[in-house]
């Protein structure tokens, strides 16, 4: 185990304590967009939405917060600037965008806590927190790198900042509680990350997510103990972990994760099945259904996760059922 460094209590610490001790993240997002029928084969990806149908965006919020999600996630996972300017945007359009990205979360989670708040019978629910999304380099790409960690020879520390920042400045600016880095598939990147969250001073906790696809490693093949021994030098970082990746091989990452830090574990696989960049689909695998999660999720807890949810695949009526199985039933 890897010694401490000095931190203090955070609005995240508080909300897993306020969860008894094992707080419940989000599912699927664009998933669920796509189950209500958004049309998000596109380079934006989820992130379309928010020019074409935001009140979608809230609805889907909406759907996690009654699951029981503690955290909602915003939509903005694949809206970047250079993406939005592609798409024949302004940069002032595209920032606005961003920010909206927040201002939509944070206005579901404000009306459904006014609304749960005062009814004694809906003890089961906490005030949720709102996380920034900040996809990969890779899920900017749109080539299924955030899988692979193949940026190519011509991507170093300085261009992943360089892509980076802009984005996590807007995105502070709207005012999240927190800031989710997801699908990290290289050391380098999450480098880039925590360099970025040092050199703008920012006082949000955030957590770092990495993809995994052999359950020992990033996909880049680097070691996560070379991964977290950087990580585990800088007190921006709350939270590490793994997201989009088969549920089956969450548990002994976890354990792997528990040897290498001591900050807080979180886990939000995806459902199993397995993400094809080229044809931009998902291919049929070993797939969980939500009872599987639902053990999964008490035996994630008993190994050391302090947030668990779902990723790509996973729907409300998952979160529903790791909300249940943790926080025990809705009355
Ligand atoms: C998490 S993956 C399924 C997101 C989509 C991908 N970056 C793409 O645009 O193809
Ligand atoms: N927050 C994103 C992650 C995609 S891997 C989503 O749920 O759509
Ligand atoms: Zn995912």
């Amino acid at each position: 185990m890897v010694g401490k460094m000095k931190e203090t209590t955070t609005s995240l610490d508080a909300l897993i304590d306020k969860a008894g001790g094992c707080a419940v993240v989000d599912g699927g997002f664009a998933t669920q967009l796509e189950k209500h029928g958004a049309a998000i084969n596109d380079t934006l990806w989820s992130a379309v939405c928010l020019i074409k149908d935001p009140g979608l965006i809230k609805r889907v919020h909406l759907e996690y917060l009654e699951a029981g999600a503690d955290i909602l996630v915003t939509s903005s996972y694949q809206a970047t600037i250079p993406g939005f300017l592609s798409k024949g945007l302004s940069i002032e359009e595209g920032e606005l965008l961003l920010k909206k990205s927040v201002a939509l979360a944070v206005e579901a989670r404000n009306s459904f806590w006014e609304a749960v708040k005062v009814s004694p019978e809906h003890h089961h629910y906490n005030r949720a927190l709102v996380a920034a999304s900040i996809g990969s380099y890779g899920a900017y790409l749109a080539d299924g790198s955030e899988y692979s960690g193949d940026y190519g020879p011509n991507v170093d520390l300085d261009k992943l900042k360089d892509f980076h920042r802009r984005r996590l400045q807007v995105l502070v600016e709207g005012g999240p509680d927190l800031l989710a880095f997801e699908t990290i598939p290289n050391k380098l990147e999450a480098q880039a990350c925590v360099e970025l969250l040092e050199e703008e001073n920012i006082q949000m906790p955030s957590w770092i997510c990495f993809s995994s696809v052999d359950g020992e490693n990033a996909p880049s093949g680097e070691s996560f103990k070379e991964c977290l021994d950087m990580i585990n030098r800088s007190n921006k970082i709350n939270a590490v972990g793994i997201n989009c990746a088969p549920p089956h091989l969450i548990e002994s990452l976890i354990c792997k994760l528990k040897e290498l830090t001591s900050k807080a574990i979180i886990v939000y696989p995806n459902s199993g099945e397995i993400w094809d960049g080229k044809s931009k689909r998902w291919l049929p695998s070993k797939c969980f259904d939500d009872d599987k999660f639902e053990c999964f999720a008490t035996r994630w807890r008993d190994s050391g996760a302090r947030l668990i949810g779902g990723c790509c695949r996973t729907t409300p009526s998952t979160i529903q059922a790791i909300s249940t199985v943790l926080k025990g039933k809705p009355q």
